[in-house]
């Protein structure tokens, strides 16, 4: 018997409308978590992340596959005998009812008095003492949201199931928020599977996280382990991975040695089908092409043998405080390789048009199987 949630070869068929075929939104996806960890589940939209959260909520049919609660299979049993919490973007919550009477309002066999302790003890837990005679009406996006979390936590759910809880406000307060319910679902050891589209929130939530393409998990993993070996070209290139090298590029580039064998995504036998995969932050402007810094030598941080790069900025941004800018690399065989999102130096050479010096963090790339 395994502890926690146990999902397996689940899939969910939603009826096509009106002559279209029926739409496979799950696809065989096997997953677990174990009691008390957090797993986040990113993907482009229409990946299959609400329908899978959705079906361990009872809230789909399941076509076909398990989902297990401490062993137990609880895809017959309904939604409110699950004994799981959810918490959706907006919504939710009862606007005739005040603070107090939407986070109490899960709490069934106890006295009134045990239903206020309850109710009080969450919104301390959630940031907002003393706000339970509040009227819902009169709360900001942010409070709504804690009170929500507030109210799935009341009841002790066995597993909560929070789908884009934070999508709907602005990014300062998502950051925040996100900081703030890891810190409260590992204090409580809460399970948790946590959907959204924010790989930020995501890796700031989770302990694991998984990345589902077109219906299926293609990879789950720590944080750190995603970013070092996110595996795929598709997961790499929705974590924000660019450029994606194929293995002539990255070694016309000088950059051959970084797809041996010893790193992480090496594996036995990778050979032609590998390639080096440049994450956000792994490319920055050492200077102008001509007399920089490095211009005619290294420009890697961290693996001071390795050759920069040079190439042409075709745009220019500003990012959190910094330039970004996307550069069109020099690299011989034909291809044009765009590097985006480089970050764009001290700022003395990053106009559109200008040719620039980049150098590479080696600790920032990854092996990727094609
Ligand atoms: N009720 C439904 N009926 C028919 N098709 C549906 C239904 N709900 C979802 N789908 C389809 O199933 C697929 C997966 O949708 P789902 O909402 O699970 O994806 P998602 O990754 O959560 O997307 P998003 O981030 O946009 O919410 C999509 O192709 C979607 O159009």
């Amino acid at each position: 018997m395994r502890d926690g949630l146990s999902i397996d070869g689940l899939r969910v068929v939603y009826p096509g409308g009106r002559g279209a075929g029926p739409v496979v939104a799950v696809d065989g996806v096997g997953l677990g978590i174990p009691s008390g960890r957090i797993t986040a589940l990113l993907g482009a939209s229409g990946s299959g992340k609400s329908s899978l959260l959705r079906a361990v909520a009872g809230l789909e049919p399941v076509a076909a596959g398990t989902i297990r609660w401490d062993g137990r299979d609880v895809v017959a049993t309904p939604v409110h005998k699950r004994g799981f919490g959810l918490m959706f973007q907006e919504g939710q919550l009862f606007p005739f009812r005040d603070v107090a009477g939407n986070v109490g309002y899960g709490l069934t066999g106890m006295t009134r008095a045990q239903r206020a302790r309850r109710v009080a003890e969450m919104l301390e837990l959630v940031g907002l003492p003393g706000y339970a005679a509040r009227p819902i009406t009169t709360l900001s996006g942010g409070q709504a949201q804690r009170v929500a979390l507030a109210r799935a936590l009341a009841p002790r759910p066995r597993l909560l199931l929070l789908d884009e809880p934070l999508s709907a406000l602005d990014r300062a307060l998502r950051e925040q928020l996100a900081g703030d319910l890891r810190a409260i679902l590992t204090e409580q050891g809460t399970t948790a599977l946590y959907v959204t589209h924010d790989q930020d929130e995501a890796m700031t939530v989770a302990d694991e996280v998984g990345v589902m393409e077109a219906g299926r998990l293609s990879r789950l993993a720590a944080p750190e382990a995603l970013w070092a070996d996110p595996g795929s070209v598709g997961v790499a290139a929705f974590l924000g991975f660019s450029p994606i090298l194929v293995r002539e590029e990255a070694e016309a580039l000088g950059w051959g040695s970084l797809l041996d064998a010893g790193r992480p995504g090496a594996r036995a036998g990778g050979g032609a089908g590998v390639g080096l995969a440049l994450a956000p932050g792994a490319l920055s402007i050492v200077g102008p092409q001509e007399g920089a810094p490095g211009a005619d030598g290294t420009g890697g941080r961290g693996c001071a043998e390795l050759p920069g790069a040079s190439g042409t900025v075709l745009a220019r941004r500003v990012r959190r405080g910094g330039v970004e800018v996307d550069v069109s690399l020099d690299v011989p065989g034909g291809r044009a390789v765009v590097a985006a999102g480089v970050s764009g130096g001290d700022g003395a050479a990053n106009g559109v048009g200008e040719r620039v010096r980049l150098g590479l963090d080696a600790s920032r790339t990854a092996i990727i199987e094609f």
